[in-house]
């Protein structure tokens, strides 16, 4: 006899309440059914009715996708953060009752979040909803891979918790999120723009070449903030319809928490682990896109031939292929890097590929990577306390990994730049650039300009 989705839901909380009965531990409950084509949107839209935080996240190269809603258990670390985040994650995995008949990569038990650039750069109010790391088990997750969709109820039952009661409420919430409406939010505009002290930034990309002339540091990217003022309050789902349908290649992602919502359109992947297959890309030097096919191309060319942007690029593929190997086996990095094409702008990428072995930690790896020179800098010590000292911003969660893991150990990570913090009718954009010994501080300005471009636009500039 085929049960149905709510004899399922029934059944499965069942078995857990009595599982609490004999444990007196509460216990989390995860259950996936496939479901029709949805609106990803429209899901996101609805989410807002149950009056909770949100998660999105896109891999738009892939059409990989997951919504999550609400946050049915959270893993918060400070000190130790890769490696308790990962203790956590493990310990939920293993004490949870999974019901996933689809076994597909974001199906199942899945954790979504990030944490900050550098917990050691003293905080600033801007950042006050976001924690130095926070990962999320979401209540629903809404998933599509491979074309199809699947539903996912994650939630705590204790031994007081009524099942019926528990399973009303589910069905209710489930109806609410998959109810699609053509209703979309209207978007905003740009009322006003403060870019904060680009002349002051200009001097300490001065201060860092010099430092570099004459020290061992080599690489150093440094960032710098643009406050926005909205003619309203912004509308993330509108935001992020326009992120999809403008950055290809690229991770859309969005963390809302409390009122605020930090979301971007990155291009840079840090780490996915498929199939105990590893990808890391490599992502830095630019140029500008052309107007015409020729300019484009002739962009491209100088970008592929220029000493600065390919030193700036090797940092990364050198410190990136060290920082896997002990995890990983048949490690391929090409001997040269492409060229890959944005809407606003062209970078140098090389891809690493390797085998891992499927009881290596992604955390663990992340930890190893994080920060790659290509928002840190060489050596990364020194580079890090070069921009502690003298980066005006509080780059909170920009520049860090955001990103998922599931119960498989499927799992992508992207390096959250091109992005902007969201505060009702305020934002606040980030864009950085790697200075190297001969960056010249006026046209490291202009590459932080076009890296502004594309958070710009879909928020009405
Ligand atoms: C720091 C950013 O991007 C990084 C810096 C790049 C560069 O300087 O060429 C290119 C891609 C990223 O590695 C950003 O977009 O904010
Ligand atoms: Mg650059």
């Amino acid at each position: 006899m085929i049960e149905t989705k709510e004899e399922i839901i029934e059944s499965t909380l069942n078995h857990a309440k009595n599982k609490t009965l004999s444990t007196n531990h509460i216990q989390l409950v995860s259950i996936t059914e496939k479901i029709d084509t949805v609106n990803p949107l429209h899901f996101f839209e609805a989410a807002k009715q149950l009056q909770v935080n949100r998660t999105f996240w896109c891999s738009t190269a892939e059409d990989f996708l997951m919504v999550g809603v609400g946050n049915t258990y959270e893993i918060e670390a400070t000190d130790n953060r890769f490696q308790e985040t990962d203790e956590q994650w493990n310990r939920i995995k293993q004490e949870a009752i999974i019901h996933d008949p689809f076994q597909q990569p974001g199906t199942g038990l899945v954790v979504m979040g990030g944490m900050s650039f550098d917990p050691k750069k003293e905080r600033t109010s801007l950042w006050e909803n976001f924690s130095e790391s926070a990962f999320i088990v979401p209540a629903y997750t809404l998933t599509k891979y491979k074309e199809t969709y699947y539903f996912t109820i994650n939630v705590q039952i204790s031994s007081h918790d009524q099942v019926s009661m528990l399973a009303k409420e589910i069905n209710e919430s489930r109806h609410v999120l998959l109810k699609q409406s053509e209703k979309m939010p209207i978007k905003t505009k740009i009322a006003d723009k403060y870019e904060i002290a680009p002349e002051k930034w200009k001097e300490t990309v001065v201060e860092a070449t010099n430092q570099i002339k004459t020290s061992n540091l080599e690489k150093i990217v440094l960032s710098r903030e643009v406050q926005i003022k909205l003619n309203k309050k912004a509308e993330i789902t509108a935001v992020l319809d326009d992120l999809l349908a403008t950055q290809t290649n690229s991770f859309v992602f969005a963390f809302e928490h409390g009122e605020d919502c930090f979301v971007g359109a990155t291009p840079e992947r840090l780490i996915k682990i498929q199939n105990e297959k590893l990808l890391s890309t490599c992502l830095a030097g630019t140029a500008p896109r052309g107007q015409t096919p020729e300019e484009d191309e002739a962009f491209a060319n100088q970008l592929y031939n220029d000493e600065k942007n390919r030193s700036e690029h090797d940092f990364v593929v050198k410190m990136i292929k060290q920082a896997i190997r002990p995890y990983s086996a048949n490690i391929e990095v090409p001997n040269e890097p492409i060229i890959y094409p944005l809407k606003n702008l062209q970078h140098l990428y090389t891809p690493v590929t390797a085998t891992v072995r499927q009881d290596v930690s992604i955390f663990d790896i992340i930890g190893k990577l994080h920060p790659t020179p290509a928002l840190g800098g060489v050596p990364r010590q020194a580079s890090l306390q070069f921009i502690r000292e003298h980066e005006l911003l509080d780059r909170g969660w920009y520049g860090a990994p955001v990103g998922w893991i599931d119960h498989n150990n499927n799992s992508e990570f992207a390096v959250a730049i091109r992005s902007g913090l969201i505060k009702g009718d305020t934002a606040s954009l980030f864009a950085g650039c790697g200075v190297v010994k001969d960056s010249d501080p006026e046209a490291e300005y202009e590459e932080t300009n076009i890296k502004l471009v594309p958070m710009l636009s879909v928020l009405g500039g």
